[in-house]
């Protein structure tokens, strides 16, 4: 059945375009059909757009920064309010999109669209206090001010697994810095990412401040990192896309925001309260079913726990509902396509052909739904403990000494996401602070808020989103010097 009709507003289901304010298809008619991952059924289309496409889009995001980067922060901030409100609004359709779309649980959908509105209206607020500095001069005649400017044009480019939160945790901070935007949603989820288009023209936010163009990755992201006009691109993806990016902006210097993959480990001391441990696992590991840059990817367990707690995760994976998003009760959907699938079952095979266990689950059931697992005895030398499985896969690995736990943990060129848990605080804060990760959570299974710095280090990417520092990413700072230094 078409999204449409599953709405509540079926008008906010678009197949078009979003540039300049008006809906447009690609030039050459061409379209690109979205699938259900649930079902397999295709439940509509989207413009199969290239450079042109992408070429005016940049030209109208360019036109409208003339004039939208005079509006006084009130009014920006006035103009996000009411995009957040319309999401607030239309949350249950926004959310059923998501799932039609994405696959995950309806619930999970619309904590991720309340996730996602908290961001428009976070830099709404921020963009109030977009504050200079005056800096003593060395001459007594002297001064020295700092101001703060939008970068200018945003070019932004999102993935499948987050359709709206991804969207909105770099709009929302480029416009409310003055900057336009244009957007690149995931082939998977366009429509999520069109119906914020919608709802962004109906809360009055001027044509051309942002816009949103649907089609052949590769063509629109040249177009994005070669124009001049584009000042700065911000990602969310794959750690080899994001290097290509980051290659292709050096040749007009552009800032980059990158927030690429993960490898997180989580670390259960022999202190740890192991229920709440397993609470954090479960929120970490199977959220969106394991599709998250920041999912436990390697769960280390110290010698004195690890059978117990082993017993205990594998006892609260099995009450995991897996089904399709729509309905009632399931909490782990489809994941997103067949490679998907092949990536989790490789890692799986990879892992039990060198010596894991499968304590629960280990296979596909269906379609593009697996089965949540756990594995035992996982060991370093496995790929499950080198790459991210972005699924919902769990390998126990073993460790004796805290020197040890740290050491693996550091093992990777990721730096995004760890988590650890000890009952222990001069043991939190040395862990934390060995971890050489750009987020931590302690006695937490979830770093994700609006107001905290996300983003990762090493090849886990540039830059932070959310928090106030999500803000200064969109801002470059010029100096004013009055009289003699
Ligand atoms: N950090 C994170 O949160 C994410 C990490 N990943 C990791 O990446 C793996 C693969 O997922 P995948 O979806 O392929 O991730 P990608 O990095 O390929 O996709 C992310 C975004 O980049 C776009 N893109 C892809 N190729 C190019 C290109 N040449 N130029 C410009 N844009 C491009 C995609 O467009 P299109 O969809 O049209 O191809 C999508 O909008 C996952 O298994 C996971 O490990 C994936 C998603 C998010
Ligand atoms: O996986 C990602 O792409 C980002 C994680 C979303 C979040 O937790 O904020």
């Amino acid at each position: 059945m078409s999204i449409a009709k599953q709405l509540k507003d079926p008008s906010l289901f678009a197949e078009l375009c979003y540039i300049d304010g008006k809906w447009v298809g690609a030039n050459s008619a061409a379209i690109i059909p979205v699938d259900n991952p649930a079902t397999g059924e295709i439940i509509g289309s989207v413009p199969k757009c290239g450079a042109e496409e992408t070429e005016a889009a940049i030209a109208a995001a360019d036109m409208a920064f003339k004039s939208w980067r005079r509006k006084t922060a009130g009014e920006r901030a006035a103009l996000l309010e009411r995009w957040f409100d319309l999401m607030i609004a239309n949350g249950d359709d926004l959310a059923r999109i998501m799932t039609l779309e994405q696959g995950k649980p309806l619930a999970e959908a619309r904590g991720e669209i309340v996730y996602g509105a908290s961001f428009v209206k976070w830099f709404a607020e921020e963009a109030r206090r977009i504050y200079g500095e005056t800096i003593p001069a060395a001459s007594a005649d002297g001064r020295i001010i700092v101001q703060k400017h939008p970068i200018g044009v945003v070019g932004a480019i999102t993935p499948w697994n987050f359709p709206n939160a991804m969207i909105t945790r770099k709009a929302a901070p480029a416009l409310a810095a003055g900057c336009t935007i244009v957007i690149k949603p995931a082939e998977f989820t366009p429509f999520s990412a069109l119906a914020l288009g919608i709802l962004a023209e109906r809360a009055g936010i001027p044509n051309g401040v942002i816009n949103i163009v649907t089609g052949q990755a590769a063509e629109i992201g040249r177009a994005l990192t070669s124009s001049p006009v584009v000042r700065k691109l911000t990602f969310t993806g794959s750690t080899r896309v994001g290097k290509m990016l980051m290659e292709q902006c050096a040749a007009t210097v552009k800032r980059v925001g990158l927030e690429l993959g993960g490898n997180a480990p989580f670390l259960i001391f022999d202190d740890a309260d192991l229920d709440a441990a397993v609470t954090g696992v479960m929120t970490s590991k199977f959220r969106n079913g394991g599709q998250t840059c920041v999912c436990a990817n390697r769960i280390l367990v110290q010698d004195g726990v690890y059978d117990a707690f082993a017993e205990k995760l594998a006892a609260a994976t099995s009450k995991l509902i897996v089904g399709d998003g729509l309905s009632e009760g399931t909490t782990v959907g489809p994941m997103i396509n067949q490679a998907a699938i092949a990536k989790i079952q490789e890692h799986v095979d990879d892992a039990t052909s060198n010596g894991a266990a499968v304590v629960v689950g280990g296979g596909l059931r269906s379609g593009l739904f697996y089965e949540p697992t756990i594995l035992r005895d996982a060991t370093v030398d496995m790929k499950i403990a080198k790459e991210e499985t972005f699924g919902p896969v769990a390998p126990l690995f073993r460790f004796s000494t805290e020197e040890q736990a740290v050491a693996m943990s550091n093992d990777t060129p990721f730096g995004l996401a760890s988590y650890l848990y000890t009952q222990n605080i001069s043991r939190a804060f040395r862990v934390a602070e060995a971890l050489e990760f750009g987020m931590v959570g302690i006695n937490a299974g979830s770093v994700s808020t609006t107001a905290a710095p996300f983003g990762g280090i090493k090849e886990s990417g540039l830059g932070r989103e959310g928090s106030h520092h999500g803000l200064e990413e969109f801002l470059e700072l010029k100096t004013l010097h009055l009289g003699g230094i």
